[in-house]
């Protein structure tokens, strides 16, 4: 076969780039899911939430008080965030610093939800968050609060994940454990404390998109959940399903 014809059976052969979002409160399995099914499909991977919380490390850092809108909307612009989109190594960096660890303090976590709620804050990383979207060459599995509804309202899928407190407490415990403090009760109330900010808050709130697959992951194993969102994106790939 020619060039002109291998590079027309390639075309034929080779699926569309697909582009997923899954959504979800916090501890329902979106990180886990997300970064699985990327790698099993070849698809890159955003974590929203981690530049959520990049940009709190760097008000905290730079002596900003998170809780003035104001001042958190004037710095908003400031600090560089960078995502890696590999699902095998995600990474972020804030000015050129490896994030990957202080993002992850208790610290940063009780203060991610105001941040997050100012408005200059979701414009300036719903432009990011776009862009590294639109250059996936094969497509991208982003996760976050507000993918279906607003970052990504075009996906091919949306999933919105859910869990009852009570497991997503014990799901979060279990990885705090040895680090800090891992009082089942409080780790459940900052849960349900932080769902209730994300989801009340007026500019993007965590809410499900009318057309997201809604999967309760309370009574799943990670594995049975990251087999059926890798058979929904198969079935939109192929397009056995209507959207
Ligand atoms: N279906 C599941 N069953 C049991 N544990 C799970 C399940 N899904 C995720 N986990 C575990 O729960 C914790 C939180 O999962 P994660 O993917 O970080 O959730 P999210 O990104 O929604 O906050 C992780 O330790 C993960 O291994
Ligand atoms: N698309 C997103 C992603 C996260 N956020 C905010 C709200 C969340 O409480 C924080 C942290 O998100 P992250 O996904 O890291 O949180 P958990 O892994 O569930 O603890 O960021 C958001 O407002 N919009």
């Amino acid at each position: 076969m020619n060039n002109v014809g291998n590079a027309v059976t390639a075309a034929r052969i080779a699926p569309a780039a697909v582009v997923v979002g899954i959504d979800g409160p916090s501890g329902t399995g979106k990180s886990s899911t997300s970064k699985a099914v990327a790698a099993k499909l070849g698809l890159r991977y955003l974590d929203t939430g981690a530049q959520y919380r990049a940009i709190t490390w760097w008000m905290l850092s730079n002596g900003i008080d998170v809780n003035d809108a104001a001042a958190v909307a004037d710095a908003a612009g400031k600090p560089e965030i960078v995502s890696g989109t590999d699902p095998s190594a995600p990474a972020i960096t804030v000015d050129g610093a490896d994030a990957a660890a202080p993002i992850r303090t208790q610290e940063v976590t009780s203060a991610v939800s105001a941040v997050s709620a100012v408005p200059e804050v979701r414009t300036r990383l719903t432009e990011l968050q776009r862009a590294i979207a639109a250059e996936a060459p094969h497509g991208i599995v982003v996760e976050g609060r507000d993918i279906g509804t607003t970052v990504l309202p075009d996906a091919d899928l949306k999933i919105f994940l859910t869990a009852s407190a009570e497991a997503r407490a014990a799901r979060r415990s279990g990885e705090l454990k040895g680090k800090e403090a891992t009082d089942l009760a409080a780790t459940q109330a900052a849960l349900v404390k932080r769902d209730a900010a994300d989801s009340g808050r007026k500019t993007s709130p965590l809410a499900k998109a009318d057309d997201a697959v809604e999967v309760d992951t309370t009574d799943l194993t990670l594995d049975q959940v990251i087999e059926c969102v890798v058979t929904l994106v198969e079935e939109r790939r192929s397009g056995t399903e209507s959207a």
